[in-house]
């Protein structure tokens, strides 16, 4: 199978870190771009797209879940935009030699254990 983008894939909704990792690292190699793949232009990299990512919403007041008057070229958008902030936070993880899925699990965990669950009794 082959999705939009021209990689072939297993399912449609199998995507992992592990392999948008991979291919990060792939597109940055093909390039010659691994030398300006450092920590901390990354990191730079990624503060700019969080910003583009904010200009969305900029200006708009809170907007409703499931973005239910957005056109799908605003959607699309933000599709990108998110994707931008995703890529890098992962590339970032990469050359810092990190497991950011088992770190975002043990997180999640240690976050459990912070705030636990307050029975709620109905009124
Ligand atoms: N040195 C680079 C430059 C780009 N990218 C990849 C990661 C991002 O997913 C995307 C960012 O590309 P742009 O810098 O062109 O940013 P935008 O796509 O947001 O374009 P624009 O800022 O024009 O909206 O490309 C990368 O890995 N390394």
């Amino acid at each position: 199978m082959e999705n939009s983008y021209g990689y072939p894939r297993k399912a449609k909704d199998d995507v992992s870190l592990q392999e948008l990792r991979d291919r990060l690292a792939e597109f940055a190699q093909v390039r010659g771009w691994e030398q300006y793949h450092s920590p901390r232009n990354l990191l730079l990299a990624l503060v700019g797209e969080v910003g583009e990512l904010s200009e969305i919403f900029q200006w708009k007041g809170e907007v409703a879940r499931g973005l239910p008057n957005w056109s799908s070229d605003d959607k699309e958008h933000l599709e990108e935009e998110l994707s931008d902030v995703l890529l890098y936070l992962i590339r970032l993880a990469d050359v810092c030699g990190l497991d950011l899925g088992q770190a975002a699990l043990t997180k999640i965990v240690k976050n459990a254990r912070k705030y636990p669950i307050v029975n709620q009794t109905a009124t």
